[in-house]
């Protein structure tokens, strides 16, 4: 269903927006929010990919571009290899937040309310090499969801779990940057999500204000000194927005970040008062900007914020998880060419990379949180040979393999996971590529090829001729 069908607004969100806005100014809005979104997407900087021309940047992002109209994603392989991500622009502001405040790369980030993993996708792109990343997901099935984007993005420094968040309160003053993108009555995804607005009602706002309190209740220690929390919400109301500023400052020390804004960008900044003094809140309306309704607010812990340095366990006690020994770490930089920077986790018989350098941070996690997946999930060995992951396939991990540039029509059948035609002179396991991007593992047995494309992320729709 498009937005047009439904054109209808709820009464009362109607009549709580006429407050928020100038009369003239609400007809401008109402109109906004009636007609068909944007499609814009960001480009992963580590898989670069090259981008059609018919884009436009988005203005606060360097790695956003707006596309002229929505294509089927599916059937782009550069989608499957992890090179952009498809992001309502307005959620990529917090890489100009990021950008300004110059958060430490090499920091422990959380990203608490993650799933599907637009934010951290962003996240991880931010702290790169150096820093990682904590994204989390409470509802199983969709934690899964987040697994699967984050494995595709192949940046090898997150950790997901699947966790509520008062299950993090161990964890009080570990991080450096928290991320609440709140659950919300999704006001600012009217016109991109008819059942957003079929389930709007006063009630439920208050009901999400409540939900968002007691996430930010839980949530507020976690920063540690001079660290960040990030609010946001895509919901225009005062309850959930504004009303979360005041919660917050009222229980836990904080003090207020201003954020430079351009102009141009459309973008309201609106001002909070507080015992701990005036907080800031940007709002994103869609009359204003190019992108969704969208609320995001920053606040700093103060130095003298409670800080938690895990020191490095002598055992490593985990029910399923394992330290790897000196002759495995030996043999997997062997087999793989990875410098002495990696380090490596056993789960059965399968092998994670992991920096070296987060590893005492990782156990501390691994022992406090329901970990659903880290690092890179490598491969095992089988009868002294190493069976890769696709999961390794798609990182952006070194890989001393064979590759094979697939056309778009090889990589299609690929990505359904039919029987493959290709003529490749290497014997084993090759790399199949596509404009240099890998989508996965391919096997030559001789008289065969084996698609090793993982079964359940395999495309089931017909192509279009
Ligand atoms: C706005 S969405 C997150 C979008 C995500 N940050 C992104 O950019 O792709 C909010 C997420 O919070 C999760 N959630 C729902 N109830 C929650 C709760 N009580 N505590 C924490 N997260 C919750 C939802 O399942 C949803 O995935």
């Amino acid at each position: 269903m498009t937005s047009q069908d439904s054109p209808k607004l709820p009464k009362a969100f109607e009549q709580q927006m006429a407050s928020i806005l100038e009369a003239d100014e609400y007809s401008l809005f109402k109109a906004a929010l009636l007609s068909p979104s944007n499609t814009s997407i960001r480009i992963n900087p580590r898989k670069s990919s090259p981008l059609s021309a018919d884009t436009t940047p988005v203005p606060w992002n360097s790695q956003g571009f707006f596309l002229p109209q929505r294509p089927k994603f599916t059937f782009d392989p550069l989608f499957h290899a992890g090179a952009y991500y498809v992001q309502e622009a307005s959620s990529m502001f917090i890489g100009h937040i990021l950008n300004h405040l110059q958060a430490p790369k090499e920091g422990l980030y959380l990203d608490l309310c993650a799933a599907p993993g637009g934010k951290s996708s962003l996240l991880a792109d931010y702290i790169g090499e150096e820093g990682m990343l904590v994204a989390n997901e409470v509802i199983k099935t969709r934690a899964s969801i987040l697994k699967e984007n984050m494995i595709k993005w192949g940046l090898g420094n997150t950790v997901v779990t699947n966790n509520d968040p008062s299950h993090f309160e161990p964890l009080e003053g570990l991080f450096d940057v928290v991320l609440v993108d709140a659950p919300c009555s999704g006001e600012g995804m009217f016109r991109k999500d008819v059942q957003a607005r079929e389930e709007w009602s006063p009630e439920n706002v208050k009901l999400c204000a409540a939900r968002q309190q007691r996430i930010l209740d839980q949530t507020g220690a976690l920063p540690g000194p001079e660290g960040y929390l990030i609010y946001s919400t895509c919901t225009f109301n005062q309850q959930e927005n504004e009303d979360m500023i005041r919660f917050l400052t009222e229980e836990f020390a904080y003090e207020p970040v201003r954020i430079p804004l351009n102009p141009d960008w459309g973008i309201v900044e609106t001002e909070t008062d507080t015992e701990w003094g005036t907080f800031y809140g940007y709002r994103f309306f869609p009359h204003m900007v190019s992108g969704e309704g969208l609320f995001i607010t920053v606040f700093k812990r103060p130095s003298d914020a409670h800080v938690q340095e895990p020191k490095k366990m002598k055992d490593f006690k985990h029910i399923l998880l394992q330290r790897t020994n000196k002759a495995e770490k030996h043999q997997l930089r062997e087999e793989l060419k990875l410098d002495e920077t990696v380090d490596f986790y056993k789960l059965k018989k399968s092998f994670f990379a992991l920096k070296g350098f987060w590893a005492k941070y990782f156990e501390l996690l691994a022992t406090t949180l329901n970990v659903k997946y880290f690092g890179t999930e490598l491969g095992k060995f089988n009868k002294g040979q190493f069976i890769p992951t696709h999961d390794f396939a798609v990182s952006i991990l070194p890989k001393n393999f064979p590759k094979h540039e697939a056309s778009l029509e090889a990589a299609h059948s690929y990505l359904k996971k039919d029987e493959l035609e290709l003529d490749i002179s290497q014997d084993g396991w090759v790399l199949l590529t596509y404009q240099h991007l890998p989508l996965g593992w391919i096997k030559n047995i001789g008289n065969r090829i084996n698609n090793y494309y993982p079964k359940e992320w395999r495309i089931r729709m017909k192509l279009m001729e």
